[in-house]
């Protein structure tokens, strides 16, 4: 029975402990090693807390390590010192360590003992660094010439060194084995397969003379040939993968494999911190010289379990969360567990010290798998040294007292480790059994491959590599369709490309070409500009030239407005003066000329009458006979003076029209040659010249309606001025005459009948053949009138077909043209109505005239002879017509002289009365009244 080894390591202050000016609170007695004086001291004035919760977990219900603390506690009453089995300093390097921990145990094993290394401490303290090794798993290590290889390198090579050295005399066989205990889960670290077989802890009878119960388990067991009768239970583990190794690299191999499997994070405190509890186990085979005879190959067993614990912390002060602080959680449970069970088994040994075998009925191994798993290395049958790893940093105090004090529990346990001798013995048959079928296992495919010339697998194999190869065929086949497909892509792009680099081409010559037009463009934009502003100005220059042509032209229409009133004036005063002239000259002349004539034939009548009345018949009819052809010459006469004035006013007219026509033309061509001459950059602007033309028409158009307008309200009001005047003026002339004559003729009728009445009574004897002659002469001249009327009326018809024509024109839109600024129909009309309207009333004084002379009745005339009434001389010139002017026509002023008048007046007397009724009737029904017809019919078409 010995009890377990505690051996502390103290490292050195790491960088953040420096870097935090933590101070030393650990006392060492030697900074590398101490085995004489074995102790700790600890400064109690630095420790936050007078227990730390893991000790006083692991302190429950006992005092032992309390009084073991006591016991080895230093004289200095604020010091709290530990005495251990052995104390490691900061320079205590990793050999010796192994030299002066390790290298024991290993000979132990070596011997055939089941030996156990723990490493314990808080997190960070180099407990990995120990059991492990400094370098960082990540890389392969060479471990055999690493100064940081820890004890499990260091063993391998031991191991292999020592085994190697022997020789062949003893055959051997080494096996490993790599697991972990993460969050109270076993996970196998050799095992490769994604869904490994679970491992299960189980207790193996010792003794039962099995091992590794067909390379499946592996038993931390006790002999089991030999002490069958202890009937001792060791924790073995199903399906842990051990691994035979030849040689320490193999180890080596294995150790890294492991290591890099295991779980590790980042903490506060450690930057690779193991979040694991594993166990690297050394099975050591030996063969056992056959000492009874039997010939039976025995080979000794052995066990070397290297464990490393995870860190125990604070998770306070390493800031752990989430999954971190669950492992931490977990890592602390199974640590209290660990702790209790080293209480318990540290209270076991003080209360039975010579006791050889602990009831384990009393140790709670089953409260977590990492006791059931130490439960042979702790309080059982192996050899047990305990290292615990500390930090020297007061920051650390608290974790370390704990620690020390798990350590000095740990010391006080017992174990019951087996001798050499007592060491499980497997024949070697079974071993060799079990390492053949691991061999058939490993070596089927190097079997199969060598048995033939060519590839030879084992079936299980062939099945897989044809299901990899038929895997790799579709995964070919998939890759050609994807290689096709994308060959195809390459194609639809390459195509794609090339018809796009056309196009970029085609573009690029597009933009070339388009570059080259803006170019052009913008050239021509500049161009077009300077056009655009000389345009501007010659825009300028042609509006203000516009501006001139306006004025030039308002004062145009203005001049040519007062020409037209001038011409107009003038017009309208010719007309007034030729109708004055004619009214005064011509028909006051002819009046006054046909008055005197009268008053003269009158006195002549009267002298004739006289002279008849004392010649009787020749003075009478001679004066009636000679005289009338003479006053007919004269109405001809006279007619053709009024036919030669209508035809000069119908010059005038014409001369009017040419006149206006004139100014027609010049204000035409004024338009044209002058004003529109200027439109010359009409080209250019034919929107000015638009404009120009139809503000040019549109005043052309206002200045013709203009003028017509007051053309026609000129031409109304003079119409009506001279129509109201020349009506009032020509009624009141005829209505004065005609009652001066109404009054003539009575008297002259009186005067005619008397004188008649005396020549029938007095010349009864008048010649009637004489009278016939004179009738027919009368005839004649009234047959001669009737032709002048018709030449008249011919005449007059004439003018009115011209009238006609006019009106045809005026309805023509050709003549509109040459029409505007010329006198309207209506001004033509108008003089043509006014000169008409004066030969009317020169025609009426004319048809008086005839009326009168026509009713001149000579026996009326002869009757009221004076010589026939007996009157005196004066009394009858006071009731002759000569008293005054009378316009009673005289039929004649002498008889024919061979016509006796007698004869003669007896044939007027009753002829006379009937050729005035028919002269009355052709008046009536002649060309005059197809005249006013015809007037009537224009002064409707004028009105309407
Ligand atoms: N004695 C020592 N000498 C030199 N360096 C050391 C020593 N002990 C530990 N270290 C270094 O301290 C760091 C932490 O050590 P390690 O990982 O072994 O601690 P740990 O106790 O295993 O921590 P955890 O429990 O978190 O895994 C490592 O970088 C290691 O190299």
């Amino acid at each position: 029975m010995s009890n377990i080894q505690v051996v502390v390591r103290c490292r050195g202050r790491n960088e953040k402990e420096v870097a935090a000016k933590s101070p030393i609170v650990i006392d060492l007695p030697n900074d590398t090693f101490s085995v004489t004086d074995p102790y700790i001291s600890i400064n109690n004035n630095y420790t936050t807390t007078s227990v730390s919760s893991l000790s006083s977990a692991a302190n429950q219900g006992t005092n032992q390590s309390r009084r073991s603390s006591t016991n080895a506690s230093a004289t200095l009453s604020n010091y709290k010192t530990y005495k251990f089995d052995q104390v490691y300093g900061s320079q205590a390097d990793q050999h010796l360590i192994f030299e002066k921990v390790a290298l024991p145990l290993f000979n132990d094993f070596l011997g055939g003992s089941n030996v156990t290394i723990l490493a314990y401490g808080q997190t960070g303290t180099g407990k990995t660094f120990t059991m492990c090794s400094g370098e960082q798993a990540t890389k392969e290590v060479d471990f055999k010439h690493s100064e940081s290889a820890g004890i499990i390198p260091r063993v391998l090579i031991e191991l292999f060194n020592k085994l190697e050295s022997v020789g062949q005399k003893d055959d051997y066989l080494v096996k490993c084995s790599f697991l972990e205990l993460y969050n109270e889960d076993l996970r196998d670290l050799l095992n490769d397969d994604e869904k490994p077989a679970k491992l299960r802890i189980y207790e193996n009878v010792i003794g039962a003379g099995n091992i590794n119960n067909g390379g499946n388990s592996s038993s931390n067991g006790m002999p089991a040939s030999k002490k069958l009768e202890s009937k001792q239970k060791s924790i073995a583990i199903q399906n842990l993968r051990e691994e035979s190794i030849s040689n320490c690299q193999d180890g080596f191999k294995v150790l890294q494999r492991g290591v890099m499997k295991r779980k590790t994070a980042s903490t506060k405190l450690n930057d690779v911190s193991s979040r694991s509890h594993t166990i690297f186990t050394i099975n050591l085979y030996r063969s056992q010289p056959d000492s009874n005879g039997s010939g039976t190959s025995l080979f000794k067993v052995s066990k070397m379990n290297l464990v490393d614990l995870a860190g125990s912390e604070n998770i306070n002060r390493s800031g752990a969360q989430n999954q971190r602080a669950k492992e931490a959680g977990s890592i602390n449970q199974s640590l209290l567990t660990l702790g209790r069970v080293i209480n318990s088994l540290s209270e076991i040994a003080s209360n039975t010290s010579n006791s050889s075998i602990h009831n384990a009925s009393h140790i709670p191994y089953r409260e977590s798998k990492l006791t059931r798993l130490l439960q042979d290395s702790i309080g059982g049958s192996t050899k047990t040294t305990l290292i615990a790893t500390i930090s020297p940093a007061k920051i650390n105090i608290d974790e370390t007292i704990s620690t020390l004090d798990y350590a000095c529990k740990a010391k006080n346990i017992k174990n019951l480790p087996q001798s050499g001798q007592d060491s499980d013995l497997v024949m070697k048959k079974v071993l060799v059994k079990n390492l053949s079928q691991e061999l058939v296992k490993l070596n089927y495919d190097l079997i199969a491959s060598r048995s033939k010339n060519g590839v030879w697998l084992d079936e299980d194999n062939f099945k897989q590599i044809l299901e990899e190869n038929e895997s790799l065929k579709a995964s070919l086949k998939e890759a050609n369709l994807s290689t096709e497909s994308l060959s195809t892509k390459i194609a639809h792009f390459e195509k794609f490309k090339a018809s796009n680099e056309i196009n970029i081409k085609n573009l690029r010559e597009q933009i070339n070409r388009s570059t080259t037009k803006n170019e052009a463009i913008s050239k021509e934009n500049d161009q077009l500009r300077i056009d655009l502003e000389s345009k501007n100005s010659e825009i300028k220059q042609l509006n203000e030239r516009l501006v001139k042509v306006n004025e030039k032209f308002n004062s145009t229409t203005t001049q040519l407005a007062k020409v037209i009133y001038e011409n107009l004036d003038s017009s309208i005063e010719s007309i007034s003066n030729i109708l004055t002239k004619y009214n005064n000259s011509a028909n006051n002349e002819i009046l006054t000329t046909f008055d005197r004539q009268l008053a003269k034939n009158i006195v002549d009548f009267r002298k004739s009458v006289s002279q008849k009345i004392r010649d009787i018949n020749n003075n009478l009819s001679n004066s009636l006979l000679q005289d009338l052809p003479e006053f007919l010459n004269k109405y001809n006469e006279n007619y053709d003076t009024l036919n030669s004035l209508v035809l000069t006013l119908n010059a005038n007219l014409c001369q009017n029209l040419s006149d206006l026509k004139i100014a027609n033309d010049k204000l035409s061509g004024y338009i044209i040659e002058d004003h529109l001459n200027y439109s010359t950059q009409e080209l250019l602007t034919q929107l000015i010249k638009t404009k120009v033309s139809s503000q040019l028409s549109n005043l052309h158009e206002k200045l013709n309606q203009s003028l017509n307008l007051l053309i026609q309200e000129s031409q109304h009001s003079y119409k009506q001025l001279f129509e109201s005047s020349i009506t009032q003026i020509s009624q009141d002339v005829i209505e004065s005459e005609r009652n001066e004559l109404s009054k003539r003729e009575k008297n002259w009728s009186n005067e005619a009948n008397r004188v008649f009445g005396l020549i029938d009574k007095d010349l009864a004897d008048v010649n009637q053949d004489e009278l016939n002659h004179n009738k027919e002469r009368f005839a004649a001249l009234s047959t001669q009138t009737t032709e002048s009327f018709s030449n008249l009326d011919k005449e007059t018809t004439k003018n009115l077909a011209g009238l006609g024509e006019l009106i045809k024109r005026e309805e023509d839109p050709n003549f509109s043209i040459i029409r505007s600024g010329l006198p309207s129909l209506d001004e033509v009309c108008g003089s043509i109505k006014q000169n008409d309207a004066s030969i009317k009333n020169t025609l009426a004084e004319i048809d008086k005239n005839l009326k009168d002379i026509r009713r001149f009745d000579p026996k009326v005339a002869l009757k009221s002879s004076p010589v026939r009434s007996g009157r005196s001389p004066e009394v009858e010139s006071r009731r002759s017509p000569s008293r005054s002017p009378s316009r009673t026509i005289s039929p004649s002023r002498t008889y024919n002289k061979h016509i006796s008048p007698t004869k003669s007046l007896a044939g007027v007397k009753t002829k006379i009365p009937q050729l005035q009724t028919s002269l009355e009737n052709k008046e009536n029904q002649g060309p005059n009244q197809k005249r006013r017809r015809v007037m009537q019919e224009v002064e409707n078409l004028l009105n309407g």
